[in-house]
């Protein structure tokens, strides 16, 4: 390991030149109270997430080996802190830019004064709200602004702490009651959390707060940069499938968000998108009228063999094998041997895994999407390697050419062809 100084010293040289930014175009340092770096242009944001990699490494060298794991072991009341803010409202309860009282905020949350005060409290210890130190009168942080301002921003919350991490306190129980060689979807921690024997997606359909909730979260968890859809036009040369009569299958391709975003950078490709009964249903409607000529909507459960003459250019999955374990996604892949041909290819599109440790901050998202599909659904993310042996125990005859993760993308693209 290199000596503290010298990691000090590299934290100061990249904390100097985003100062040097700062200052020059008259931009505030950043605050709690204030987010200020996201100002900085995106030349300069590598060097923001190398600073705050690095300086949450030296910050673990510094706390050691017990201090690390203690913050590790008690983030849960961090974490239950945040909770009881985003159940009872606590953030809409305190005006944007002036204070409010414990016995105020109490008022109009509905939560009694003492507990506002024990928990608001225990939120300040991540900058969670913010208190006047003479009048003891509460006011926004950066975290609470938003929360009070971004309803995405608050269901993103409410996904993570009221959904998925209560039920991951299930997954060992899940494991000792079900083995941990199930594969089944059912047999996993969120089921058994709610006492169901529906999956996660009926059970969201059946309860419409819930499912709007998980809708608005995905929305805000993927609006980064990092996850514009133009990384899958750089993943692919999707020219090459844009010959009159050449056609996608979009398979468990919701409204078609995909489709439709593919379809306004090519010409002539036409796009099925195949999904169950109740999302294809409404799914037409909410297509523009530009693009009706060139996607169609299909029922097809995509673990029923794929029957179609021609046989289309592409198999496009996004977002779908990382929820099925391994026999299931082994399944929905050789449902479309029937329909490859020489030239076929299947693009998988979802995040691939690093194969071995991670402890940068800023790269960690594969692991902890490995955490949110066990829970859910008894399934999990994949490497690379272990995409390879999806396909080959699926059928010997896929061949994966590429995996594919351009500059800036979360998420990578695994491009198949087909030995026929
Ligand atoms: C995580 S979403 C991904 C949607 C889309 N591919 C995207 O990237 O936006 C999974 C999709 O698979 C669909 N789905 C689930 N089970 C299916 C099945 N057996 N056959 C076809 N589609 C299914 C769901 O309705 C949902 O639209």
């Amino acid at each position: 390991m290199p000596s503290l100084t010298s990691m000090a010293e590299a934290i100061l040289a990249r904390a100097k030149k985003l100062d040097a930014y700062l200052e020059s175009n008259n931009i505030p340092y950043p605050s709690f109270d204030e987010d200020t770096l996201d100002r900085l242009p995106s030349e300069l944001q590598d060097d923001r997430w190398a600073l705050a990699n690095s300086s949450h490494e030296l910050k673990k060298l510094t706390r050691g080996a017990v201090m690390n794991t203690m913050d590790t072991i008690f983030s849960w009341t961090d974490a239950l802190g945040l909770r009881v803010v985003y159940h009872y409202q606590l953030a809409k309860a305190v005006p944007l830019d002036g204070t409010a009282s414990y016995a105020e905020i109490a008022a109009s949350s509905g939560l009694k004064e003492s507990l506002c005060r024990r928990f608001i409290r225990i939120a300040m210890g991540s900058n969670i709200f913010d208190e006047e130190p003479m009048s003891k009168r509460v006011r926004h942080t950066a975290v609470s602004r938003l929360l009070a301002t971004d309803p995405d921003f608050g269901d993103a919350i409410g996904l993570e702490l009221e959904e998925i991490a209560p039920a991951s306190s299930k997954v060992i129980a899940a494991w000792k009651k079900y083995s941990q060689d199930s594969s089944e979807p059912m047999d996993c921690a969120f089921s058994l959390y709610n006492e169901t024997d529906k999956p996660f997606f009926a059970v969201l359909a059946s309860q419409p707060e819930r499912s709007r909730r998980f809708g608005n979260a995905m929305r805000y968890f993927t609006k980064d940069d990092s996850w514009d859809l133009r990384h899958i036009i750089a993943s692919f040369d999707w020219s090459s499938v844009d010959k009159p009569g050449d056609v996608v299958v979009d398979i468990g391709g919701g409204y078609g968000q995909i489709s439709q975003y593919i379809a306004h950078h090519t010409n002539n490709t036409r796009f099925i998108v195949q999904d169950l009964p109740h999302v294809v249903s409404q799914a037409p409607a909410q297509l523009p009228e530009d693009l009706k000529n060139r996607i169609d909507f299909a029922v097809h459960d995509f673990f029923t063999p794929q029957a179609m003459e021609p046989a289309p250019a592409i198999f496009m999955l996004r977002w779908i094998l990382h929820n099925w374990s391994d026999k299931y996604a082994i399944s929905i892949l050789k449902s479309l041997v029937p329909a490859m041909r020489k030239g076929s290819k299947v693009l998988i599109y979802e995040y691939v895994l690093e194969d071995g440790p991670v402890t940068d901050l800023s790269s960690r998202f594969g692991f902890q999407m490995e955490g949110i599909m066990t829970t859910l659904f008894n399934a999990q993310e994949r490497t690379a390697e272990e995409f390879k042996s999806l396909l080959t125990a699926a059928d010997e005859r896929y061949v994966v050419d590429a995996v594919r993760r351009p500059t800036g993308s979360t998420m990578s693209i695994v491009e198949v062809s087909w030995l026929g």
